[in-house]
């Protein structure tokens, strides 16, 4: 009974409540439109007091008097209000009020919500008195302008800060209303002018070919199809609705009446989503509006790539001489062998390379392919010369391949393939130019396609050369936002060279001092943080709904991914190991571990591995190592069943060496002259990008904490973390045992969300380490836990 009486009781009350406070709809229509038209009648009254003013003043005193007149176009009301803003108030800003009030009424009459209204009102007035005491500051003669507020603001604040006071005063206010009311920032601005800059600099350049990003091209050549796919379909129903002579089928109109029916639920469904999405995307559209897009280049804006002045042409005039007489002389000696075992030429054709010069045989009918690649050692004798490699037949085409070594070979400089158009408009993610092939043309790959790179080759062969010729490219195309490089070099002197770019370009673990890793412990650290990096990339991918790195970039730059939610651009990560033998050799499978898993996985997320080795035997270059490494590279080598090792074919062992590589991404195989970049030239390359302004220090990867150092210690209770509770909660409703899952949710840093993960193992909440996999969840749910937490104490 009691409930029941308070219940009747508080009804009329909340009713009653109801009606007084909240405006009905109608109400605030008619509100509305009455701020409408008295900003409408502003706005003429303030126009026309310009013009009438002078002889409206003195009828001011005679509003009374009904036989008087005003020349304002709203008469008496005009003239009195207008004098009222505009004169005793603030001259031209007041034409701020009819504005403010038409929005105010707008927002009213369509029942908006007007969450923003008092923001509005307030930066308005603030506004107004500005422009009132700059006009009354910089237009004293003309005091309409300022109005008497402007004037007199002006007049006491000079009194007691002088002509320059007020100025900076002004300049002040008007920085605080930039800054908080448009989002200015210098980087904004400098991103205007940036962006003005290149739209000017491609107006003009329209004009000239210039290569288009293929990405763009599709896009746009996609929306424009879409475009006129549209303007069809709406041609069609245009001609369907208006044939009248053709009278709707009756089952077509039963459909009709079906149709919308089932759709209509559908259609709301897809128009909230994507109301969902072109908000967010508008928000994007209007930060890119204001500031650009993200320019991950813009901490280091001034950088500049090394000019091409830093590489040596190494006497190589670009072109390949041409001896006349030597070709002659293979191509007899080639017939004439040939003849000798009955093998008939129908015709003989020569491609000339920087180092090897490839003779095309077209034989005659009827000869077998596999009695020409028996007499290798027979030609190669005959022509008396090392290197000879017959490909037969030649994949693509019907012709047998003969290589011979040129007498003379030339010098491949990294500067004419750096130099080269194909390099120089790669539009790749990491273009390597890596030399020439034998018909002379450079030789440029993606990196990021290989995605990673075996290369192999006996000691003195051109490793090293064919190393820094990768590097070199990269430094050569890309911005230190871009990519950052770990050098893992145990032989200690081949990438040293590299430490004066550390802050540029290099990546290191948190607690290293040396960037370039000689140490073999420190090399399964620093594996194990790149496989800490590669997860928390792809969790990163994943909340950003995006499959891979470009992908994430494109929409991180068009400011769609919010920073604050743990989002930042990635840079891609090459790692460089230098002697992997000596490595596998040390550390086995702690090594061979983590480097298959990057290797598996690492592609998406834009890290990428370059193994060199010189040892390539099975037990250095191990089947899941070349399983997962498709693109490999092979200087000349001393035994067949190295060139097997490394290619699954032979051919590296009758290279020549100094930098005579074969190249494989798969099936084809490719003869290369590497390109040749001398280490003094590395050494000015570095010289020219340590002396820039670099980051303040270099690109730190995650920490990694040994799986000995934490894992099996006995946590003592009272020495937990405070925020151990919350993140034992965060793993049982999510059912998933990850640091990375700590650290978005409690927002931590890595090594705290790491040791609260080994006190949740040591309480007996999370299962031990799985490697790549998150640990198992040991108890149910949020009341078995509370359960737990609560029998430990006891
Ligand atoms: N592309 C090239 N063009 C011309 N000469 C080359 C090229 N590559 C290497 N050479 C020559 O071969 C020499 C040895 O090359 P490099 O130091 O790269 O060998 P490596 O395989 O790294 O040897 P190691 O394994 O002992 O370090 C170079 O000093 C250079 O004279």
């Amino acid at each position: 009974m009691a409930k029941k009486r308070t219940k009747s009781k508080s009804q009329p009350t909340t009713s009653k409540k109801k009606f007084s406070l909240k405006p009905s709809k109608q109400n605030k229509i008619i509100f509305g439109s009455l701020l409408i038209v008295l900003s409408i009648a502003l706005f003429f009254s303030f126009m026309s007091f310009y013009f009438t003013w002078q002889e409206d003043q003195s009828m001011l005193s005679e509003f009374a008097d009904r036989n008087a007149q005003a020349k304002n176009l709203l008469n008496k009301f005009g003239a009195a209000v207008s004098h009222f803003f505009m004169y005793k108030g603030f001259g031209l800003a007041s034409f701020a009020f009819p504005l403010l009030l038409a929005v105010t009424g707008l927002y009213l009459f369509l029942g908006l919500d007007g969450k923003g209204l008092v923001g509005k009102w307030v930066w308005g007035l603030t506004g107004i008195i500005w422009v009132s005491v700059a006009l009354g500051f910089f237009a004293a003669d003309l005091p309409l302008l300022g109005g008497s507020i402007g004037y007199e603001m002006n007049d006491f604040l000079q009194d007691y800060t002088g002509k320059i006071g007020v100025f900076l005063i002004l300049i002040f206010v008007l920085m605080v209303i930039l800054v908080r009311l448009f989002n200015f920032t210098p980087e904004g601005f400098a991103n205007f002018f940036k962006s003005q800059k290149q739209k000017i600099k491609s107006d003009f350049t329209d004009t000239n070919e210039q290569p288009i990003d293929a990405d763009d091209t599709e896009e746009d050549e996609e929306s424009s199809i879409e475009l006129r796919m549209d303007d069809k379909v709406q041609e069609k129903i245009d001609t369907y609705t208006h044939k009248k002579d053709i009278p709707p089928l009756k089952s077509e109109a039963g459909l009709d009446v079906n149709l919308p029916e089932d759709d209509a639920s559908d259609i709301d469904l897809t128009v909230e989503e994507t109301k969902e999405e072109e908000e967010s995307d508008v928000k994007a559209a209007k930060l890119v509006k204001d500031f650009g897009e993200f320019d991950p280049k813009l901490e280091l804006g001034n950088y500049k790539f090394p000019p091409l002045d830093l590489l040596d042409a190494h006497g190589a005039s670009g072109g390949i001489t041409i001896n006349q007489e030597e070709l002659e002389e293979n191509k007899n000696r080639i017939v004439s062998t040939l003849k000798n075992y009955k093998i008939g030429i129908a015709q003989i054709k020569a491609t000339i390379g920087p180092t090897v010069t490839l003779y095309e045989i077209v034989p005659d009918a009827g000869i077998r392919i596999s009695k020409i690649k028996n007499l290798e050692d027979d030609i190669a004798l005959s022509l008396a010369a090392l290197g000879i490699r017959i490909i037969a037949p030649i994949p693509g085409k019907g012709t047998v391949g003969i290589e011979v070594p040129n007498k003379n070979a030339t010098v491949v400089s990294m500067r004419s393939v750096i130099a080269s158009n194909k390099f120089q408009k790669a539009e790749m993610e990491l273009p390597v130019a890596f030399g020439k092939t034998i018909s002379n043309e450079t030789f440029v790959v993606d990196l990021a396609k290989m995605p990673h790179l075996l290369m192999a080759g006996a000691t003195g062969q051109g490793k090293s050369v064919g190393l820094n010729a990768v590097i070199t490219s990269l430094l050569y195309k890309k911005h230190p936002a871009e990519v950052k490089f770990i050098f893992v070099d145990p032989k200690k002197v081949e990438l040293t060279l590299y430490n004066k770019i550390e802050r540029h370009f290099l990546a290191k673990l948190p607690d290293s001092d040396e960037a370039i890793i000689t140490d073999t412990t420190k090399v399964i650290h620093t594996l194990n943080s790149l496989c800490i990096e590669m997860d928390n990339r792809y969790e990163l991918l994943k909340t950003a709904m995006v499959r891979n790195i470009k992908e994430y970039n494109a929409k991180f730059k068009a400011r769609k991914l919010n920073p604050n939610d743990g989002h930042k651009f990635l840079p891609y990560i090459v790692l460089v190991i230098d002697e992997f033998a000596d490595l596998i050799m040390t550390a086995g499978k702690e090594v061979e571990t983590p480097i298959a898993r990057l290797a598996q996985l690492a592609r998406a997320i834009g890290i990428h591995l370059i193994i060199a080795t010189q040892r390539p035997s099975v037990n250095v270059i191990t089947g899941i190592i070349k399983a997962n490494f498709p693109a490999r590279i092979a200087f000349r080598v001393t035994s067949k069943i190295d060139s097997r090792t490394i290619l699954d074919a032979q051919g590296a062992d009758q290279l020549i060496g100094r930098g005579d590589m074969l190249y494989t991404q798969g099936n084809d195989m490719t003869r290369l002259q590497c390109a040749f970049v001398d280490t003094p030239e590395v050494g000015k390359i570095v010289e020219y990008i340590g002396s820039q302004r670099a980051y303040p220090e270099a690109h730190m990867l995650p920490e990694y904490i040994g799986e000995d150092s934490g894992t099996s210690i006995d946590y003592d209770i009272s020495e937990r973390d405070a925020m151990f509770r919350e993140a034992a909660e965060v793993i049982v409703t999510a059912q998933q045992g990850s640091a990375s899952l700590i650290q978005r949710k409690l927002k931590l840093g890595y090594n705290r969300a790491g040791r609260i993960i080994d006190q949740l193992e040591a309480a007996g909440i999370v299962g031990p380490f799985e490697g790549s996999k998150a640990r198992q969840v040991l108890i149910p749910d949020i009341y078995s836990l509370e359960q737990h937490l609560e029998n430990e104490t006891k």
